[in-house]
């Protein structure tokens, strides 16, 4: 309707909604993300620059709030957990997860309760990682969700229920009043720096937080250290074409994860046995 210059509802009259980028008729907000140069989280993180930390959009028919700071991300996984911990609807989702009876897509209540309770106390927690560390490891080393059937008020703005709620973590992890150098490759910004991975710092969450982050992180963690640890000990990595050294391609491309256009190559080469002594 705004398409033909028309009133909005009166439900939007009446609610105090977040700052929207303006949409159409049935499309909503999708030719924002859709068919720009950037991919989702950068057309996203653009209009956050515009429009606020914290959106309300329509993709397509679905109405989303769209968080881009981490203040707002910790008001929302942490203050309002509880209201925002369900997952939404996707035809994809319940035709390849059999009706969502997965941990990752099943609506909030006491089937995923359930389910992720028995995955963790049989296989993911920290005691059971580290009891595998010691048999077998020790040889060597952005989100959605959905709100609830309730609506709330989130600073002051009204947030009605069943919205999607996409957490821009990407942009949150490149906010420049947080992240100095943000585009940089800088590893050793984490040394000397109390922000942590483990979901109580939103500034960085690559593992999500609250009652629906990664249940799979200590897992995961034990992994990544296992396989790095192995590679970096007994191989030293070279790019295979001493050029590329300064003009290593990073274009990203979008899927279920977002991920380097171009695979990385490298080849590797032995330590010299004395180094290994
Ligand atoms: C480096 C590796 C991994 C990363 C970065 C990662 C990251 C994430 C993120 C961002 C979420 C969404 C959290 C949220 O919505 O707030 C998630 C959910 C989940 N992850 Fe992981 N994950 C990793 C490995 C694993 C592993 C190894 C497992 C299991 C063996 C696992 C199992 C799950 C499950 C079951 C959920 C859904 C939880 C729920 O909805 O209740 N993840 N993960």
């Amino acid at each position: 309707f705004h398409f033909f210059g028309l009133k909005p509802s009166t439900n939007s009259i009446e609610l105090n909604l977040p700052p929207s980028p303006p949409r159409f008729p049935i499309t909503g907000n999708l030719h924002q993300l859709l068919g720009t140069a950037t991919l989702p989280h950068g057309s996203l993180q653009a209009l956050s620059k515009k429009y606020g930390p914290l959106m309300y959009m329509h993709l397509g028919y679905s109405p989303t709030l769209v968080v881009s700071s981490a203040e707002i991300a910790r008001e929302i996984i942490k203050n309002h957990d509880i209201v925002f911990s369900n997952r939404p609807k996707t035809t994809a989702a319940n035709v390849f997860l059999y009706g969502c009876q997965d941990i990752g897509f099943s609506p909030y209540g006491e089937y995923w309760r359930q389910a992720r309770k028995t995955c963790v106390l049989g296989l993911l927690s920290t005691r059971n990682v580290k009891s595998l560390q010691n048999s077998e490891i020790s040889s060597a080393s952005s989100s959605f969700g959905s709100s609830r059937d309730t609506s709330i008020n989130l600073r002051g703005y009204d947030i009605p229920a069943r919205v999607t709620v996409y957490l821009n973590a990407w942009a949150i992890q490149r906010d420049p009043k947080v992240w100095k150098r943000a585009e940089e490759f800088l590893p050793e910004r984490f040394m000397n720096n109390t922000v942590d991975f483990k979901g109580q710092d939103f500034e960085f969450i690559p593992f999500g937080a609250g009652r629906r982050g990664c249940p799979g992180m200590s897992f995961a963690l034990a992994a990544v250290e296992y396989l790095l640890t192995n590679l970096l000990y007994y191989f030293d990595w070279k790019l295979p074409d001493v050029a590329a050294d300064e003009s290593l391609d990073m274009t990203e491309v979008h899927g279920l994860t977002v991920h380097k256009k171009f695979p990385l190559l490298l080849v590797p080469a032995l330590y010299s046995p004395k180094l290994m002594m």
